[in-house]
């Protein structure tokens, strides 16, 4: 099969373009199609589904699951072959998360990512692919460049990962009281290496197939990091482990597990390899837990609480329905109505035996907060990270993720404390399938709707935007009317965490939130119903606060730039009618674009698309073709 590389890539990534890697590719391109069939599927059943106000529902338990000839019925009691947990995911307390490149760094700065993950004592480590790693320019490589580095030991890696270490224990001696790391060259062998791949839903930005169709970036991460790393992590007596985000149902499940199947005996490996955790991030997947288990078999090793995309879908899949409208979005935690019941879902589909008696984990959600603020803030925040580790762990998970390595040693007390590696095979009640089950998982409570929180929905979302296009896919936020105050510590935002603020903000624009609290600065009072008007009135203060912003909060390049850039996405996210299915899509076709025309086009270009033909844009605007590799 013809690939086509874009520029000269293919000779100045040639470390990761190898000849195995293009060889596995070129034989996983048939998976192109069918990945692009099945975001198809998404699309138009989310159509259907606003057209005909209807809301998802459990699948029909004498139906097979799409792809497999497994029964619904026999994957929901556990009829099904799953995985054993290999003995370096038995114990993972945290996990961390993180890039492991940054934007236009050479190797030396980029690759310093990846030596604070691997010394930071984390259990494990996912490096991010997804959501946290920017994209613009060649960033999807610079991050397989320096994971490979690094899982080889390359003197590179060693050199940066000796320095790094004085560094951390530089902080830990001053914030812990005592050195992290003893022995810098031992401590690089205990963290488990895990990888996000991009979703389904998302296009490689560099390699399309023979048609000059975009491949799908699924097959390139999971391709590119598995053939590039399996023989030095089997050498190391490590499993390959990946992280799959944004999984909508078992069918997709499916089109993973083949995916994978193919991948493995593509490069000598017996078929269950590769393990994976499936990221729990959408309204559908919780419908179809055990379902989702049953498609990703001998691959399947556990699910995470990713609870922020998670908000996202949920309001995402109830978008046609005027009566579903969340609150501030700091009201929404994991005790929240919907959120508690699906956290509860997730615990007991991983807790049900499979055919041989495996059960699988639960690794808890993102802790967003970072230690790094004034002494009262920081004891604040992390009594509320902890506190909300512990509550986790008492609920059933088995381990936690955190968004920095300064966090590390912070929240992995609260499993030491207990001491048991994990808590595969607590006994919770078998999952139901009534519809008192599905009410559950879109249940809103009343909670704080007001002004403050708005501010902090466009504060946030504009610089999330800004940050996307300077290549930041994750950053340390926090609403501009907290700039200076080291009370309020900045926040982890990502793609997730971002996305949700905007969909917040389109269904209180769309459906009417009431707000339940009196805002002296704008008149409004409780009970007020919020506008359009009101969104126009505060996105015009945030954003000229954030031109005002010192360089520190806002850099001071990006406000002729990337941030009106950001303003325009936001406005026609918020205030369009039609809603778009994914905020990343209109921040991707305007990556390392500065012209705030061109970005105009772009989005209009997208609309138009949506909404006339009811497609995406998925595709690298930008790229330019040379010689195909056969
Ligand atoms: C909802 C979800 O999907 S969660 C999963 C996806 N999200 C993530 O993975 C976010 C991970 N976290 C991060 O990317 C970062 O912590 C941020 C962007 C939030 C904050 O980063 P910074 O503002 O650079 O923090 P800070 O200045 O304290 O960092 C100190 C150093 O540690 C590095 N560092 C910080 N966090 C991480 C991390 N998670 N992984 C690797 N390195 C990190 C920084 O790059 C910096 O390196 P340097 O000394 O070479 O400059
Ligand atoms: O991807 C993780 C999440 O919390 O969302």
């Amino acid at each position: 099969m013809t690939l086509i590389i874009r520029d000269n890539l293919q000779e100045t990534y040639k470390d990761v373009y190898t000849d195995e890697a293009l060889a596995a590719l070129s034989a996983l391109v048939p998976f192109n199609q069918r990945i692009k069939t099945a975001m198809a599927d998404r699309l138009k059943r989310r159509a259907d589904r606003q057209k005909t106000k209807t809301r998802i529902t459990f699948l029909e338990p004498e139906s097979l699951i799409p792809g497999t000839a497994i029964a619904v019925q026999d994957a929901r009691d556990g009829q099904f072959e799953g995985s054993v947990i290999p003995a370096d995911l038995q114990r993972q307390w945290i996990q961390g998360t993180g890039p492991a490149a940054k934007p236009n760094a050479p190797v030396e700065n980029s690759i310093r990512n990846v030596a604070y993950a691997l010394l930071s004592g984390a259990d494990g480590w996912m490096f991010d692919g997804e959501d946290a790693l920017g994209q613009i320019t060649t960033m999807s490589l610079d991050n397989q460049r320096n994971l490979k580095l690094a899982i080889h030991k390359d003197p590179v890696f060693l050199k940066v990962a000796e320095q790094v270490a004085q560094e951390m224990n530089r902080w830990s001696n001053s914030f812990l009281g005592r050195e992290m790391i003893t022995d810098w060259e031992t401590q690089l062998n205990f963290t488990t290496k895990i990888f996000r791949a991009r979703g389904l839903h998302l296009d490689d930005r560099h390699i399309r197939d023979a048609d000059g169709t975009a491949l799908a970036a699924s097959i390139v991460d999971a391709t590119l990091y598995v053939v590039n790393n399996h023989q030095a992590l089997q050498k190391a007596g490590s499993s390959i482990v990946l992280y799959l985000p944004k999984i909508q149902t078992a069918g997709e499940a499916a089109v993973w597990n083949d995916l994978l199947d193919a991948l493995e005996s593509q490069i000598g490996l017996p078929a269950g390899t590769i393990k994976v955790y499936v990221l729990v991030e959408q309204l559908e997947a919780t419908h179809q837990l055990m379902e989702i288990r049953a498609a990703l078999g001998k691959h399947f090793v556990g699910y995470n609480t990713g609870r922020w995309d998670y908000i996202n879908s949920v309001s995402d899949a109830m978008a046609w329905d005027k009566t579903f409208i969340n609150p501030n979005i700091e009201a929404i935690t994991m005790t929240y109505g919907y959120m508690r019941n699906y956290e509860d879902r997730v615990r007991r589909a991983v807790n049900t035996p499979d055919l041989h008696g495996n059960f699988a984990l639960w690794q808890g959600g993102m802790e967003p907060n970072i230690p790094v603020g004034s002494e009262a803030g920081v004891a604040a925040s992390m009594e509320k990270a902890v506190a909300g580790a512990g509550r986790e762990q008492r609920e059933g998970a088995s381990g936690k993720w955190v968004a920095h390595w300064k966090m590390v040693h912070i929240v992995r007390p609260v499993w030491e404390k207990v001491g048991e590696a994990n808590q595969l095979g607590r006994e919770f009640p078998r999952l139901t399938y009534t519809q008192a089950d599905a009410d559950g998982l879109i249940l809103i409570e009343p909670a704080p709707t007001d002004i403050r929180g708005a501010r902090n929905l466009v504060s946030v979302a504009l610089q999330y935007g800004n940050a996307f296009g300077q290549g930041m896919q994750a950053a340390a936020l926090k609403p501009a009317d907290f700039f200076g105050n080291d009370d309020i510590l900045y926040l982890m935002e990502d793609m997730a965490t971002g996305e949700i603020r905007l969909s917040i903000l389109w269904e209180w624009v769309h459906k009417g939130a009431v707000l339940t609290d009196d805002d002296p600065e704008t008149g409004t009072k409780a009970g007020t119903v919020f506008s359009e008007e009101l969104y126009q009135k505060l996105v015009a203060e945030e954003y000229e606060k954030l031109l005002k912003a010192a360089s520190k909060d806002v850099y001071e390049s990006s406000k002729t730039t990337t941030l009106p850039i950001a303003l325009a996405i936001a406005n026609v996210y918020t205030l369009s009618a039609v809603k778009p299915p994914w905020f990343i899509d209109l921040l991707n076709i305007n990556l390392n674009n500065l012209d705030l025309d061109v970005a105009k086009k772009r989005i209009q270009l997208y609309m138009n698309t949506l909404v006339e033909d009811g497609k995406r844009i998925t595709e690298n605007l930008d790229f330019v073709a040379t010689s195909p590799y056969v």
